[in-house]
């Protein structure tokens, strides 16, 4: 290695022009997973003509997430930032400075702090409580558990983000659009987020747009932001109507009134606004569904489990009430399956990308500025070094452990760590283990028809949050007093 010359982690030879692009399959997670099998636990690729680094063990994990955090807390640019997040100006997209940093903290004082949190509680309590009167009134029937899933979040996150869930369940109410469309607009931007786009990282390919992406994410775009005019200029007619008087109730007032704020480090306009609340809509709906579809698709396969869970729930919780926010320390296996489920499928399996803003020495090797790096949790979730029997699913091995999954512990990052850490995870946390105790308290779960455990694939579908390819079918039957269900 002579003096002077940069050394790079290893990697695959690239070709010209498409670099090693031809080594990712459709679950390009589990590619590089394999490659990392052959280069090791940190890995150098060239995408078309960008450079990118894999991490895939815990230690490497850490060097750029806390060791040296600040170099790698930016974002590549994507034609996704651009074009479905207001030129980058959401947080999820925004690149690090001072623009990023104010939004972070709006975020944590005005949604996520304790006490936000708690104001917004009853909110939570009611949705459940409507998803679980729903799942009974479907009781001895298979159902898609995904969508009743799915149509719970997104009522908390509108009603906490928006003030209300400006869809309606069906076309004849007045509302702007129906819980599908609602629905359908998600799944795009969710798959558009998660795409593979060839001019990403063959820039000069870009304006071709080979495989149409980018015209599809102007088309959303177009779409979402209609949609965010009319949610704002409901708000600001309250403001207005309301002039001295006008008290913030939703995260939209919120930021409308910070619209007019002189004192702000960085001024936020309307544009900012709809794209911050994008952010919390992206954010907060898909990864907790999926989440919760892989934990009670990998307890449907394992009776025991189940069993297990119930008995706690019965002992802690017993059969006259619902799970509450506050019983989460009292009940230590549900909290160990969700663990357990966001080891083997952490739903954002790359974390988002992140962006070198200079050259670093990372283990020895130089990665350069303007390199993107991928933190492979799925790969690190399965990795022998680190767990004892990595392919099965088995929670106890959290019972009376210290592992968080609070960025702390670098073997398990579903929420990531550092400054680029998910600053939704204790709202998505609450989400996640108050639903997953309540399904599992007030049902009894079975497979519809004659289908047997070993018919349940898990078979994975990739995007920005991984999921499965087929979705669950289950049958719930009521475990407790009917009038618990009204
Ligand atoms: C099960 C639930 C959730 C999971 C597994 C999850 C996971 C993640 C991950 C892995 C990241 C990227 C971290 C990184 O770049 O290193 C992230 C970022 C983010 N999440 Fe979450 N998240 C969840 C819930 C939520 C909720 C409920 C919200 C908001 C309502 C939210 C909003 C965001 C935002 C705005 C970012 C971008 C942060 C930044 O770039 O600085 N997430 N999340």
């Amino acid at each position: 290695h002579p003096p002077g010359r940069k050394k790079l982690p290893p990697g695959p030879r690239p070709w010209p022009l498409i670099g090693n692009l031809n080594l990712m399959g459709p679950l390009p997670h589990q590619s590089l997973h394999e490659l990392s099998q052959t280069y090791g636990k940190l890995m150098y690729l060239k995408f078309g003509s960008t450079p990118v680094v894999v991490a895939s063990s815990p230690e490497m994990a850490k060097e750029f997430l806390r060791t040296h955090d600040r170099i790698f807390a930016s974002r590549p640019t994507t034609a996704a930032g651009k074009h479905t997040a207001y030129n980058y100006q959401n947080i999820t997209w925004a690149p690090y400075g001072p623009y990023w940093s104010q939004g972070r903290k709006l975020f944590f004082n005005e949604l996520f702090s304790s006490s936000r949190l708690a104001s917004s509680e009853y909110i939570r309590v009611e949705e459940r409580q409507a998803f679980l009167s729903g799942l009974h009134a479907r009781s001895g029937d298979p159902v898609v558990l995904r969508d009743h899933i799915v149509y719970m979040n997104l009522s908390v996150i509108s009603r906490i983000v928006l003030g209300r869930k400006y869809f309606s369940k069906s076309t004849d109410e007045k509302e702007i659009m129906t819980f599908d469309e609602f629905k359908e607009m998600l799944d795009e931007l969710f798959l558009l987020l998660g795409v593979l786009n060839v001019g990403d990282w063959i820039p000069w390919l870009g304006f071709l747009d080979l495989q149409g992406y980018v015209k599809r994410m102007k088309a959303l775009f177009k779409t979402f932001d209609r949609f965010y005019d009319h949610v704002l200029a409901e708000h600001r007619a309250r403001m207005d109507a309301e002039g001295e008087g006008f008290v913030a109730k939703d995260m939209v007032d919120v930021l409308l009134k910070l619209t007019e704020d002189p004192n702000l480090e960085v001024k936020l306009d309307n544009e900012c606004v709809k794209a911050l609340i994008q952010d919390l809509i992206a954010g907060g709906i898909d990864t907790s569904s999926k989440t919760l579809e892989w934990a009670m698709s990998e307890l449907i396969k394992q009776p025991l489990l189940m069993k297990k869970a119930t008995d706690e729930l019965d002992r802690v919780i017993g059969r006259d009430r619902w799970v509450q926010e506050t019983d989460h320390p009292n009940l230590p296996f549900i909290d160990s399956v969700l663990k357990e489920t966001m080891r083997l499928h952490p739903v954002v399996v790359f974390l988002a990308p992140h962006f070198a803003t200079q050259d670093c020495k990372v283990a020895g090797y130089d990665i350069l500025k303007n390199t993107t790096v991928f933190i492979n949790t799925w790969s690190m979730g399965r990795d022998s070094d680190t767990w004892a029997d990595p392919f099965s699913f088995r929670p106890e091995r959290f019972m009376g452990s210290s592992i968080d999954v609070k960025g702390n512990h670098f073997e398990l990052l579903p929420f990531g760590s550092g400054r680029r850490i998910c600053p939704g995870y204790s709202l998505g946390l609450k989400i996640l283990r108050t639903t997953l105790g309540n399904l599992l308290h007030g049902f009894n779960w079975s497979l519809p028809g004659n289908m047997k455990i070993e018919d349940v694939d898990m078979e994975e579908e990739f995007g920005l949050t991984t999921y499965r390819k087929s979705p669950l079918v289950v049958v719930p039957e009521a475990r407790l007093a009917t009038h618990l269900y009204k």
